[in-house]
């Protein structure tokens, strides 16, 4: 499937929620376009195509990133890194705090997880205020590793996410609203 295609296919699929999960957020709810086989398997490897040979693993945020990021990896043939919320990794860790649309957070990788200098590609479901994103990035940068870009399936534009992101990284998203 062609990316024209795969993002008519996943905003066919796409829900959208007033007011969730507070007051005033429109909420891009991607539970159906994981749920569709189609759907779900034309987004893990447009999220990837982009970037083709340009990348040795791929990076999930907790939670929704972990679905796309785990389905476009076996879909490209690399591992993936879980990058967690706080609290939930078990050796020594980096930790790197950050707000985003609707709250504060924190996010850690285990130190040493990957070799030096490995390139890691970020895949995140949406790109809103660009809050964990950028800390992801910053995370893997202190890490010793390389990003590689980010990758999402939806990018909020309105909340200028990608004006957080680091200074020359390359960001792709399939559907901007
Ligand atoms: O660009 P930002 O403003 O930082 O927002 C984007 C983040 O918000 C959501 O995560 P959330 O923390 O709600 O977690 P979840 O995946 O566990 O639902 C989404 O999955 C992104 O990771
Ligand atoms: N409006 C939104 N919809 C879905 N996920 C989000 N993460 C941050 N803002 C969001």
């Amino acid at each position: 499937m062609n990316e024209s295609e795969t993002r008519a296919l996943v905003e066919s699929r796409l829900a959208l929620i007033p007011d969730f999960p507070e007051p005033g957020v429109l909420f891009r709810d991607l539970t159906p376009v994981f749920a569709d086989g189609e759907a779900f398997h034309a987004l893990a490897e447009a999220l990837t195509a982009p970037f083709a040979g340009r990348f040795d693993v791929l990076a999930g945020v907790e939670a929704r990133g972990f679905l796309l990021a785990a389905a476009a990896s076996v879909a490209a043939g690399v591992g993936v890194l879980p990058i967690r919320k706080a609290g939930k990794l078990p050796r020594a860790v980096l930790r790197e705090e950050y707000s985003l649309e609707y709250g504060t957070a924190a996010l850690e990788v285990h130190e040493g997880e990957l070799p030096p200098g490995t390139r890691v590609l970020i895949v995140d479901d949406v790109l809103a205020t660009g809050g964990t994103v950028a800390a992801a990035a910053r995370l893997v940068e202190r890490a010793g590793w390389h990003v590689a870009g980010v990758s999402v399936a939806i990018e909020l534009a309105e909340l200028h996410g990608r004006d957080a992101l680091p200074a020359g990284l390359e960001a792709y998203s399939l559907l901007s609203y």
